[in-house]
């Protein structure tokens, strides 16, 4: 993506950057700011802005920390009494908001040694704010690049980038804003879906339906040694979101127990087959994939999966990814969308890699980041399993069925959560309620 045209869209950008770091200081005047300047136009944002901040009274000094700058930004922000100072150390309370105007969209990752010898000896307890992306970071990867900044407040233009979504840059943002300042923009390299767009994909039960036209999906999952993890990922596709759940498996008994709705073999639409299936997961992939329906792969059945499978979703966490790749676990979580991208190419399928946002894989890119961290909990993972595998089995294609069942995940999660820590049964019986919730905001119900 091109960076901004210098003029009225700078100006527009350097607005809505003065406005939101005036907001999160509550106020302009005697405010202390410093500006952290880099050569190009993120550097020329941070200026104009400083520019509009000292006309309303506030103390603004820019560090010029590359060879060259804005020339005409400095002007501006001179004009308004805005100065240029050397970088020194600054103590907790020494100013009020440090604004990073290194590197924005157009850079490669990573820090110059004179950046990061300018921002150490910073306070981590003085509010950053960042101008389009956290200088460092990877723009278009969301990866971390070896050193970068971390940013309270990121304020972007026009659009998000992947490295407002994507992690682990997407934790180096904090709260990002954005700002309409009339781009005219290509079509986004990865989507977040958002409640609307759910309220659009999930199926809905018509008046002519029953139950086996909103289709059955079958659980393979627990075992002698994990019964729960049957358990739970038969709770996460009996949210009524299909019109039956079957069951297969070495906990039947208590599946039965605490979902008597639940029945057993028979011709299902989708498959979820590996929570908790030990020594039992080839087989039950085997059998799966016989049917030849869609179907979720989870968990330990991940292990066995050797051939391309073009109808599955495979639902890893980063180390049950980096052991299906090959690759260390920390790779994987240095570049979580690079290795989610390449083992949708691998299997031919679409990948759900696990974490704080989950990136879903397949046609296109989606990124989920509507849950909490109180969702690592054990069991969750079960749960999304058989969330998913109930809208493949209620219709929904792969990618849509593992973005849309990630966002009520997300979502319920949320709603469960509250603020406070959760089981996974709670978060299971908290799914229904995400899906009224969206039934009555924009269903009309
Ligand atoms: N209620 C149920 O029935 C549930 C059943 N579940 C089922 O369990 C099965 C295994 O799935 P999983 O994802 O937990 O394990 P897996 O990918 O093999 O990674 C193991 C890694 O964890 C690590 N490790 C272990 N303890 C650790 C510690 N204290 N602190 C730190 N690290 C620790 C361990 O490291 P190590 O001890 O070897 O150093 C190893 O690297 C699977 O079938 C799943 O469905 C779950 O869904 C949960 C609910
Ligand atoms: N820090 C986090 N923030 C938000 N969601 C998380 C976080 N950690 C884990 N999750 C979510 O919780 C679930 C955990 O799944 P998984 O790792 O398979 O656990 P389990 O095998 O115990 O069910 C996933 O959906 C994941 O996205």
């Amino acid at each position: 993506m091109a960076t901004l045209p210098d003029g009225a869209l700078m100006q527009r950008a350097a607005t809505g950057l003065a406005t939101a770091v005036a907001d999160l200081l509550g106020g302009v005047y005697g405010r202390r700011i410093v500006l952290l300047v880099g050569p190009g136009d993120n550097g020329g944002d941070a200026l104009y802005a400083g520019g509009v901040l000292a006309r309303r009274g506030a103390s603004v000094e820019a560090w010029l920390l590359a060879d060259t700058w804005h020339d005409d930004a400095l002007a501006a922000l001179r004009r308004a009494g805005g100065r240029t100072s050397a970088p020194r150390p600054l103590r907790a309370g020494a100013v009020d908001v440090v604004v990073d105007g290194v590197f924005g969209i157009g850079a490669r990752p990573g820090l110059p040694p004179r950046v990061a010898e300018a921002v150490i000896p910073i306070s981590s307890s003085i509010p950053f704010v960042a101008v389009d992306v956290p200088s460092g970071v990877g723009v278009d990867t969301g990866e971390g690049g070896g050193m970068h900044l971390r940013a309270d407040l990121t304020v972007t233009f026009g659009t998000h980038k992947i490295a407002h979504l994507a992690d682990p840059a997407a934790q180096a943002c904090g709260v990002v804003e954005l700002v309409d300042i009339g781009l005219d923009l290509p079509p986004a390299p990865v989507e977040s879906l958002g409640e609307a767009d759910v309220a659009g994909l999930l199926p809905r039960p018509r008046p002519d339906d029953h139950k086996y036209t909103r289709g059955v999906v079958g659980v393979r999952a627990g075992s002698a040694t994990y019964p729960g993890a049957g358990l739970l990922a038969v709770a996460g596709a009996n949210t009524g979101l299909a019109g039956m759940v079957r069951y297969v498996g070495s906990a039947a008994e208590t599946v039965k127990q605490h979902h008597p709705e639940v029945v057993g073999p028979g011709r299902v639409q989708a498959w979820v087959v590996g929570p908790g299936t030990a020594d039992d997961a080839e087989q039950h992939l085997a059998e799966a994939v016989a049917d030849d329906v869609p179907l979720v792969v989870d968990a330990d059945a991940l292990g066995h999966v050797t051939a391309p499978l073009p109808q599955a979703v495979l639902t890893p966490h980063a180390g049950e990814l980096a052991a299906m790749l090959g690759v260390e676990r920390k790779a994987v979580e240095a570049a979580p969308l690079r290795h989610a991208t390449d083992a949708a190419a691998r299997f031919g399928c679409v990948v759900l890699l696990k974490g704080n946002h989950t990136g879903i894989a397949g046609e296109r890119v989606r990124i989920t980041t509507a849950g909490t961290p109180w969702l690592a909990t054990a069991g969750a993972g079960d749960v999304l399993s058989g969330l998913i595998g109930a809208l493949l089995a209620a219709g929904l294609a792969p990618f849509d069925a593992a973005s849309v069942g990630s966002w009520l995940h997300g979502a319920a999660g949320t709603l469960a959560s509250d603020g406070g820590p959760i089981t996974a049964t709670d978060l299971a019986r908290a799914i229904p309620r995400v899906v009224q919730q969206i039934a009555v905001r924009h269903w009309g119900l």
